[in-house]
């Protein structure tokens, strides 16, 4: 694993051992629906995410709220909130407020190791990690709590892993954990295997352009889940969607 990954999840343990457990059985927002009528509108669908990471700093008050209503207006389908604030700035209340600002669903994207971080915070999906986490268990507690599992991949055996484990929702990650370098051809192979098996499949990570959208699409994807580049460039997120800006 690399030193960052390791470095994120001591650090998470630690957090863990104080935090508050609050929570509301509200009604849960579907992502599937929500990409399936994105693309009858004719968007590319994308879930598009909150990451203070890519523009270096932790996001101000109220911003986050800004960015998810910015985020909507140029056709997303869903929002992904970064949470975790060691390396990634990301927090709670930024979820929280992405999640009250607008009527999509919310990913919540942190390193979940165990179950008490599943009940910190009401979110429409959570990601799990195959590879850093107990995912047999922790699906269903996800589930239990309400919520549905984004079920995070790298090869072919964590995709079995995942839909052994009863995943019906699996993001393939084009960036690999142990060296961090990006590379789309991953989703080329492991998208349409997991399609095969009946998953719905987002393509994450790597995508700067409407050119490489288009080519996650054509091997099959169902969503594209998106950082980086529009967080540093958010007018990108309506040249990829395909929004029609005039209209909004
Ligand atoms: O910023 P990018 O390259 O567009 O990638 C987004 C998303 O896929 C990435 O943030 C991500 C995918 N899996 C993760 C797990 C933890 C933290 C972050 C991630």
């Amino acid at each position: 694993m690399h030193p960052l990954i390791e470095g994120i999840l001591s650090a998470t343990e630690l957090r863990m051992a104080g935090a508050k457990q609050s929570f509301d059985h509200l009604k849960s927002r579907d992502l599937v629906g929500s990409a399936i009528s994105a693309r009858r509108r004719g968007l590319i669908p994308v879930i598009a995410e909150i990451k203070p990471r890519a523009i270096s700093r932790p996001l101000r008050a109220g911003e986050a709220g800004e960015i998810a209503r910015f985020y909507e207006s140029r056709g997303a389908c869903g929002i992904s909130v970064l949470t975790e604030p060691t390396y990634f700035l990301g927090s709670i209340s930024s979820l929280e407020e992405a999640r009250r600002s607008t009527s999509l669903p919310v990913l919540r994207k942190d390193f979940i190791i165990n179950r008490k971080q599943i009940r910190e915070a009401r979110a429409d999906l959570v990601l799990l990690i195959v590879s850093i986490a107990d995912i047999e268990d922790l699906i269903e507690d996800v589930r239990a709590a309400g919520m549905e599992p984004l079920v995070e991949v790298h090869d072919e055996h964590e995709l079995d892993r995942a839909a052994n484990a009863g995943a019906t929702i699996v993001g393939i990650n084009n960036r690999d954990l142990i060296t961090l370098e990006v590379d789309l051809g991953r989703f080329e192979a492991l998208g349409p295997i997991a399609r095969d098996i009946g998953l719905f499949t987002v393509a994450e990570s790597g995508v700067s352009s409407r050119e490489e959208a288009l080519r996650m699409m054509n091997a099959g994807a169902d969503a594209l889940l998106i950082g980086n580049s529009i967080m540093k460039n958010p007018a990108l997120l309506g040249e990829i969607t395909g929004v029609d800006i005039k209209a909004t």
